[in-house]
């Protein structure tokens, strides 16, 4: 088994069957990434904690009767796939699109989806051309800063969705900016796996 895989399999706490579906993410993932780079080569060997627990945390934050997730911008599947892999344990009827315009990303994330059986729509084109998708939850990871995925939430975010985008260090400089153009309600949820890092979980985001 992979580094940390055990841990961060014992902290999730998931079914059997569950953890086999993140462990079929992590081979695959593995065997994919030297061909088309899916996350960085220093990263790989982290990836459990790095990647799969990063992307974990962010389950739990929206509020249960959220339906509509979409996740930009998906690349390796972070958070995307590992969200979509979590909801399908708990049978709920939530919808999970993952939007990411590299066709051999959206060729790696389409592989995941078939052999784990995890239902989940890919739509291989870019956010800002995609049909606009109402979603309850938006997420987006090392994709842009806050304004700029603001700008992709106009689009995408329904009108009482709530956007869940991980931020490092510098998480309050990007608030500050952003605040000069756009009002929005927030919380900054402590990382799990980043001691500076935060999640920002964003409401009525409107431009000013
Ligand atoms: C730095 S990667 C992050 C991937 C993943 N979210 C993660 O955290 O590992 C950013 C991804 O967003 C995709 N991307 C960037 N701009 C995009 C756009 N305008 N439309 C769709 N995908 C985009 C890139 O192809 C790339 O796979």
């Amino acid at each position: 088994m992979m580094n940390g895989a055990k841990e961060v399999l014992a902290q999730l706490n998931v079914s059997r069957e569950t953890s086999e579906k993140l462990l079929l993410l992590s081979s695959l993932l593995e065997k994919w990434n030297p061909k088309i780079n899916l996350v960085s080569k220093s990263s790989l060997k982290d990836l459990w904690m790095r990647h799969i627990l990063d992307s974990a945390q962010i389950y739990e934050l929206p509020p249960e009767n959220a339906q509509n997730w979409v996740d930009i911008g998906s690349g390796g599947g972070f958070p995307g796939l590992v969200i979509a892999i979590l909801s399908a344990e708990n049978a709920n009827s939530r919808k999970i699109t993952l939007i990411e315009s590299d066709q051999r990303k959206c060729a790696f994330l389409r592989t995941v989806l078939r052999e784990t059986e995890v239902p989940a729509t890919v739509l291989s084109e870019r956010i800002e051309k995609a049909d606009p998708q109402r979603a309850d939850v938006l997420s987006a990871r090392a994709l842009a800063d806050l304004s700029l995925l603001f700008e992709f939430s106009e689009r995408h975010l329904g009108e009482r969705g709530i956007a869940l985008f991980p931020k490092g260090a510098t998480w309050q400089k990007e608030v500050k900016l952003a605040q000069e153009s756009w009002s929005f309600k927030y919380d900054a949820i402590k990382s799990k796996t980043e001691p500076e890092a935060v999640i920002l979980k964003v409401g009525e985001i409107r431009r000013v």
